[in-house]
């Protein structure tokens, strides 16, 4: 069984084929702050305020960059969703994948401030 602990020691990599329903639910067991929304990987994050909220913007933006898998961020003066889905997947109509999960672990992990930095 997958646990956080082992999506945060894997690394995204190209996906062609998309999970189906079953392993989708079995990630979003492990990940219990996030929801399936519209067929995105989604959880919305509440700060004090605007830079706060910017902060944590550019924090994550550092893994997304290190991971090469970039999620749609809606921004507000107080909160950031997060919503992840993989687009290489089902000949590039999009659908979800372990990269997906891999990188709502280590939002996760940035927001709790234990992200341990990008692993070559
Ligand atoms: C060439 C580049 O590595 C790919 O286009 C990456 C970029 N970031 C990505 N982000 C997301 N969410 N899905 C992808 O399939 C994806 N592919």
């Amino acid at each position: 069984m997958t646990t956080t602990a082992d999506l945060l020691k894997k690394k995204c990599r190209h996906q062609d084929s998309a999970l189906n329903d079953a392993q989708v639910q079995d990630y979003l067991a492990i990940l219990p702050d996030w929801q399936l929304q519209e067929g995105r990987v989604t959880r919305t994050f509440n700060f004090k305020n605007y830079y706060e909220t910017l902060a944590f913007v550019n924090a994550i933006a550092y893994m997304i960059h290190a991971e090469d898998h970039h999620p749609i961020l809606s921004v507000a003066y107080n909160r950031c969703t997060v919503k992840y889905h993989t687009h290489s997947v089902n000949a590039g109509n999009g659908g979800l994948s372990e990269n997906d999960f891999i990188c709502a672990a280590k939002v996760d992990a940035v927001f709790a401030g234990s992200y341990d930095g990008a692993h070559s």
